[in-house]
């Protein structure tokens, strides 16, 4: 008989993940990191004992909300390029619930996070428990089954050996990067805390390998005849390229063939936007230059894409009678898309063979691209220096709000600074190495546009969910990440209001982010979607009972929570804050009034594909539906 070890299964479930590694280019590295936790009733006599007896090196954080604790899991991941995870237990019932909606933001942007929801007891002995759904057709449902929704691997363990093939399964998932996301294991809380006597041969270290998947020869050959066949290729980078750390391959090709980089939210910042074959962002918030490269290509090659609306505008961007494309990607239904040639391997391994075999090739685009360059700085700079005024504004956003309309919201929020010149203004001032975290409203794409990532992966953006309430924690996941370096949460005043606690988890751990608060008193993006379609502009803008503009004095929020705070509202103080901010040692927040649409508008190829009511009595609506129409007929359908 094998030696056993008797434990609880909250404590095998620790022992295990102690012993968990990852090897990625021969180096290895433990790969569970810790665990956040909120502590109820379902978790705190099981997982929390043995997290307080024997955590081996696994760190614990005590979260705010299991929502934002998760998010700063799913950003610590993110920023470590998912080489390094974050465990999140929660109590049974509404604390699990709460983390779904994290769970939905992991999966939709490929991040590996072990989520640890408690469950009601499986023994079912004191049935109902408290927090416990009864449900009439079945007792075996809990508030744990709408995780399967957002999983990509769940299991519960209704007894304790059942642990032993969960965990392999769900490590194998976690640290496979075709699969990986988030995995869900739940947790009854009478089994946690129930012993068994584990083979020890269960703890022993294991190694995930994460090698590199090479091309088959036919997948090169087939790589370098699209790339030599076409005339004007473009490098579409994707999450995919910057998690397999291609940057020098995409770089040598890029500059031997000359050929443009164009990204998407995810792969921001793989390649510095100092490199001149850079041309932006692309998509429906890409800038002038990554479009127009993109609309006029012959071939697109998407390394490691998921083609996404963003990405995609909607299926319009491209010129589908002309353009062909190939796909890198280590997930074979990605690579599919588009009817793409279809390399299913590794980015950074595929890149240097193509590199190697490429031969003399060059892309017809001479200096082309540097006049696209040249043509967005221009842009950019105009951008940069747009001022209001009370007589006869024109907004980047036009026609929606009246002069004097613009006019009250200077008043109220007393501010005459525009979105664009702020954030531009603060990419000037923010260190090259500092990361920067956004993921919901207008500042995605004011970001996805503007902003110059100086360094390889200093770009954070959580744009597969784009969920409202990620920015703060997910600060605080990207600072855990990268300690050295200052961390900034680029967030809206709707989204700091749905979710901004992990504030004090910062706080209380001594790890400084720094918040960038940009107050336009309303869900200012959703308003422009609004506008943009023939509606009005209910429910979208912070107003009171008596229409009056709301001013919320954020700073005072933050200075509350024990933030060194300041607000501005014009660029010499955003510049004085900013600087002050850098010497901090406390986290803070810099509460930013701007203008309602000031932020950018699209530019040619950014169309999204939007419900737009089908019927109304409002002509406008009526008219913005035709239009709708016009472009979906046009959109290629899969
Ligand atoms: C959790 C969540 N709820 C709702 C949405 C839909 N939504 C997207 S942006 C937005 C408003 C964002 O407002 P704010 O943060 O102030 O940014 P602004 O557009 O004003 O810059 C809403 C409601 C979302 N993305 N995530
Ligand atoms: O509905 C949305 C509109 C986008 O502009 C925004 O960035 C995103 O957060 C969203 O959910
Ligand atoms: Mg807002």
């Amino acid at each position: 008989m094998s030696k056993r070890i008797r434990l609880t299964t909250a404590q095998a479930l620790v022992k295990f993940l102690n012993q968990q590694f990852i090897s990625i280019d021969g180096i290895e590295t433990p790969f569970v990191e810790g665990i956040f936790h909120i502590y109820g009733h379902g978790n705190v006599l099981g997982l929390g004992e043995a997290l307080e007896n024997n955590p081996g090196h696994l760190k614990s954080y005590q979260g705010k909300n299991e929502q934002g604790m998760a998010h700063a899991a799913i950003a610590f991941s993110k920023q470590h390029l998912r080489q390094k995870i974050f465990g999140v237990s929660a109590s049974a019932g509404p604390g699990s619930a709460n983390m779904l909606t994290a769970a939905g933001t992991a999966f939709a942007n490929n991040i590996p996070v072990l989520f640890l929801p408690a469950d009601t007891f499986a023994t079912r002995q004191p049935d109902p428990v408290l927090q416990q759904l009864e449900h009439e057709h079945s007792t075996d449902i809990t508030t744990n089954e709408a995780f399967k929704a957002v999983s990509k691997y769940w299991d519960r363990i209704d007894r304790p050996e059942q642990l032993m093939s969960a965990l392999l399964r769900a490590f194998e998932v976690l640290t496979n990067p075709a699969t990986t996301g988030p995995v869900t294991i739940c947790l009854p809380q009478d089994i946690e805390a129930m012993a068994y006597d584990y083979p020890t041969s269960f703890f022993n270290k294991r190694v995930h390998y994460v090698d590199r998947k090479l091309p088959t020869q036919r997948e090169l050959d087939g790589a370098i005849s699209s790339i030599t066949q076409s005339k004007r290729p473009v490098l579409l980078v994707g999450g995919g390229a910057k998690y397999s750390q291609a940057r020098d391959e995409l770089v040598e090709l890029s500059e031997k063939a000359n050929i443009p980089i164009v990204e998407t939210h995810a792969g921001k910042s793989t390649v510095a936007f100092t490199h001149n074959n850079n041309l932006g962002g692309n998509g429906i918030l890409g800038t002038s230059a990554a479009n127009k490269a993109v609309m006029n290509a012959d071939l697109i090659i998407g390394i490691g894409t998921r083609y996404s609306d963003f990405t995609t505008s909607s299926k319009t961007l491209f010129d589908f009678d002309n353009t062909t494309f190939f796909n890198i990607n280590v997930n074979r239904g990605q690579a599919y898309k588009f009817d793409g040639f279809q390399v299913v391997a590794d980015a950074k391994a595929t890149l240097q063979l193509i590199n190697k075999h490429i031969g003399d090739y060059q892309s017809s685009y001479a200096e082309e691209m540097n006049a696209l360059r040249l043509e967005w700085e221009k842009e950019r700079n105009r951008l940069a220096g747009i001022e209001f005024n009370r007589d006869n504004f024109t907004p980047e956003i036009s026609e929606h709000f009246s002069q004097e309309i613009l006019n009250a919201y200077a008043d109220a929020l007393k501010t005459e600074l525009t979105q664009t010149a702020a954030l531009i203004k603060i990419n000037d001032i923010v260190d090259d190495d500092a990361i920067v975290v956004s993921s919901a409203g207008s500042l995605p794409g004011d970001m996805q546009r503007l902003w110059n990532a100086n360094v390889t992966n200093t770009f954070h953006l959580e744009y597969g969910y784009s969920c409202m309430g990620y920015e703060i924690a997910g600060a605080l996941g990207a600072k855990l990440a990268n300690p050295d370096k200052e961390s900034y949460a680029v967030v809206g005043d709707g989204s700091f209001l749905m979710l901004h606690s992990e504030i004090v988890t910062a706080l209380q751990y001594d790890k400084k982010i720094n918040l960038l608060l940009f107050n336009n008193s309303g869900f200012g993006c959703i308003n422009n979607l609004q506008m943009d379609h023939g509606n009005g502009s209910t429910g979208t803008e912070f107003r009171n009972l008596h229409n009056e503009i709301m001013n919320i004095d954020y700073s005072k929020i933050g200075e509350g929570y024990g933030l060194k705070t300041y607000s501005v509202n014009n660029l010499e103080d955003l510049t004085t804050a900013m600087e002050d901010a850098k010497k901090q040692s406390i986290s803070t927040l810099i509460e930013i009034k701007v203008l309602p649409k000031t932020m950018t508008d699209g530019y040619d190829g950014s169309w999204w594909n939007v419900g737009v009511a089908e019927v109304s009595e409002r002509e406008s609506v009526q008219r913005a539906y035709a239009k709708t129409q016009q472009v979906r007929d046009n959109a290629r359908q899969y």
